[in-house]
């Protein structure tokens, strides 16, 4: 509480205590010292009681009473969840007193709070180790992004990427290595899928996914080999791995037509059994199939 700040009592309440004061004297006047007949002297008594205390009573009102509602108001809709009144009317915090300042420090904490949440929101839906988004995130903009591609009615093309023998990696390099690998990863995914509409998480240990939209099969595939190119061309040393002396992943792709109306579900079943595929022809490969002819392979390269 800032000192200086006029105080509800000693602003408001103190013209409350001259004007009883004021009245009492009237009152000690007009009862006692005039010679009223007393009739008049009862209306006058009655009178004055009532005008005293319909002004307090208002005074109650407005200064307390009203604020008071404001906030439960303020609060109760905060609660609810109803975000559209997240700032405090300015006839509340504006005011100097102690009304003022519980507005005041109240929508600190609301403000706190909703920082806070933004904060806590955003942690849930990004991989703490790579930055990317996460399962999460992934659910989140499909609810957007996939019934926006049945109605503009176009491509959705899924990629599944597995870092080959990591496994290996880890039990050689370390875990810390494993993770500097992870990350460094990441950064080629980041770097080649950069239209705002890409979808780029980690699924989760050494498994990512990309979802783009609108994009032809072929390219869809084109830009996942030069991914997996550029992944081998950083050259991380493996001399674990029996595929390659450096990392490198495999990467299943399955792309929807316009008009059969992906379902996420049957594109990763899909684009999870092209990447099995690649860990059976033996790893660093591109697969990419078509979802409405799962077993047609659209394109292989082995890298
Ligand atoms: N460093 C690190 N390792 C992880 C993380 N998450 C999962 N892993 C490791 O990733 C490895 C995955 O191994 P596997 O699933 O056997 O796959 P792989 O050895 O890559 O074999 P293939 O996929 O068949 O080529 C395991 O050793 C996990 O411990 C992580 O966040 N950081």
């Amino acid at each position: 509480m800032q000192g200086k700040q006029p105080l509800i009592f000693k602003g408001r309440w103190a013209r409350l205590s001259v004007l009883t004061f004021l009245g009492s004297g009237l009152l000690g006047w007009g009862v006692g010292g005039a010679h009223w007949p007393w009739p008049i002297q009862v209306i006058a008594l009655l009178l004055l009681v009532s005008l005293t205390s319909g002004w307090v009573l208002l005074r109650i009102e407005r200064d307390l009473l009203h604020p008071m509602r404001r906030l439960s108001e303020h609060a109760r809709r905060l609660h609810e969840g109803d975000n559209t009144h997240l700032m405090m009317t300015t006839y509340l915090t504006e005011r100097r007193d102690e009304v003022g300042e519980l507005a005041r420090q109240f929508q600190h904490l609301v403000e706190d709070l909703k920082a806070h949440n933004a904060q806590l929101l955003e942690q849930s839906l990004i991989d703490p180790l790579t930055k990317l988004g996460n399962r999460r995130m992934l659910e989140n903009r499909l609810d957007v992004a996939l019934p926006l591609t049945r109605r503009l009615d176009c491509t959705v093309s899924v990629l599944m990427m597995d870092v080959d023998h990591f496994k290996p990696y880890n039990d050689y390099y370390g875990h810390p290595a494993g993770d500097e690998c992870l990350v460094q990863i990441s950064g080629v995914l980041r770097d080649t899928f950069r239209r705002e509409t890409d979808i780029v998480v980690r699924l989760g240990g050494e498994e990512f996914l990309v979802l783009l939209i609108d994009t032809p099969s072929q390219e869809a595939w084109r830009l996942a080999d030069a991914m997996r190119g550029m992944i081998q061309a950083m050259g991380i040393p493996h001399e674990y791995s029996p595929t390659a002396n450096v990392v490198t992943v495999s990467v299943g792709v399955v792309t929807s037509p316009p008009g059969v109306g992906a379902d996420i579900d049957d594109m990763i079943a899909c684009a999870d059994e092209a990447l099995y595929a690649c860990k059976a022809q033996g790893r660093n490969t591109t697969q990419a199939r078509m979802l409405s002819s799962p077993v047609e392979a659209l394109e292989t390269h082995a890298g």
